[in-house]
């Protein structure tokens, strides 16, 4: 078979969040490679209002640009289920505001506690391709913060099937469970499968 000409031999991953691109890292490193080289570039790019997998293309398309190559970003939601899905993409400035005891508040007057985590990566082979988009999601609930305080919103998410908030859990278990993680496994597939 001819080589392929759509490969790159490497990937910019654009984030501004460092807890992020030492999560991808460790994902990548525990038997999860990707067929390209990942490097970091750390870039705060603006956000879109809106659909968080616009916004991650988005992200994507303005990640592409700045790079002029391939390049992978992803945008990351927490879900309240009980408000249909927000704060989803706004999480980032409902946490820096409310904290985590306002995030617990917001839900005081429903029942319902659960919501789920989801990751959006979002990866372009050069300035002009159309990002590809892959989800990856991990239901659970909104609980009182436990565990290490170093990663936003992770003392208050408790994954389904786990006594332990992200933030308690081993870092190498949340990374074989989490949304992020899940993402990244889709990307990972597709690359192997247009790029082999
Ligand atoms: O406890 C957490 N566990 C996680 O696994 C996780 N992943 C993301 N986040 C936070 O959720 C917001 C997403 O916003 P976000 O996707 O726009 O990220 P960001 O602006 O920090 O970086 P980036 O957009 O440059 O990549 C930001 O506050 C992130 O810190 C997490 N918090
Ligand atoms: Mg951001």
């Amino acid at each position: 078979m001819a080589a392929s000409t759509k490969a790159a031999s490497e990937i910019m991953f654009a984030t501004g969040n460092a807890n992020k691109l030492r999560e991808v890292v460790a994902i990548l490193e525990a038997g999860h490679p990707l067929p390209f080289t990942v490097k970091a570039a750390n870039l705060d790019l603006p956000e879109l209002q809106g659909e968080p997998t616009e916004i991650a293309k988005e992200k994507c398309r303005l990640a592409a640009q700045q790079v002029g190559g391939a390049v992978m970003v992803e945008d990351t939601s927490l879900c309240f289920n009980a408000m249909g899905g927000l704060p989803g993409p706004y999480i980032k400035w409902f946490l820096q505001k409310l904290g985590h005891d306002g995030l617990n508040r917001m839900l005081a007057g429903f029942e319902d506690k659960t919501g789920y985590a989801q990751c959006i990566f979002a990866y372009s082979p050069g300035p002009s391709a159309e990002p590809q988009v892959f989800i990856g999601r991990t239901e659970g609930r909104i609980v009182q913060a436990r565990g290490q305080t170093s990663f936003g919103w992770d003392p208050i998410f408790q994954p389904d099937g786990y006594e332990e908030t992200y933030a308690q859990l081993d870092k190498a278990i949340k990374n074989t469970i989490s949304h992020r993680y899940r993402a990244l496994d889709k990307l990972r597939d597709y690359l192997l499968n247009t790029t082999a």
